[in-house]
């Protein structure tokens, strides 16, 4: 669905974030929902990342999922130019394995809010799911969508017990 007219934007401040952010883009695949994937770095990229956030709502996005690692200013930033929800996903660093991307998303000052997710894939994933959460607010299909997936998972989780002794 990278074709329609994106509803989520999915950034992240380099093309090495894209194992932990695919998982965010894989779920919104799965449920068949537009979106788009760039690198828009708020340090080696500034002008971009403020023309990224500026066109963002008139663009139609309705919510986007940054992710960024170690001085994760990318959520931060986005969320300071633009009123659509950013949705932050702290990538694992290579020396402090994300407690620095987390710190760095999760600390915003009053004012300037970005929905913080856990670090890594999880995060990723997640972020994803509380984009479509929004989504499904007004889209009834999605919703369905949401609830058949937790149906699942639930399956899934009680499939469990089968192996243990
Ligand atoms: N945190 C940021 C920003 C930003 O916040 O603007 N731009 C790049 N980065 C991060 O630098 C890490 C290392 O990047 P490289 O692998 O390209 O050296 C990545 O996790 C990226 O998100």
């Amino acid at each position: 669905m990278q074709n329609a007219s994106p509803l989520v934007g999915v950034v992240m401040g380099s093309s090495s974030d894209w194992e932990t952010m695919k998982h965010a883009a894989d779920i919104l695949s799965e449920f068949g929902v537009a979106f788009e994937a760039r690198v828009v770095s708020a340090h080696r990229m500034p002008d971009d990342m403020f023309a990224y956030a500026e066109a963002a709502e008139g663009r139609g996005l309705r919510a986007i999922i940054a992710g960024a690692g170690g001085a994760a200013h990318l959520p931060g930033m986005l969320a300071a130019k633009t009123l659509v929800p950013v949705l932050g996903v702290p990538v694992a660093s290579r020396h402090l394995q994300g407690v620095d991307s987390l710190h760095s998303i999760v600390q915003m000052p009053k004012g300037i809010p970005v929905a913080t997710f856990a670090i890594g894939t999880a995060g990723a994933g997640n972020a994803a799911l509380f984009a479509l959460a929004m989504l499904a607010q007004d889209d009834a299909q999605l919703r369905d969508k949401l609830a058949a997936y937790r149906v699942r998972q639930t399956e899934v989780a009680r499939a469990m017990s089968k192996d243990l002794i």
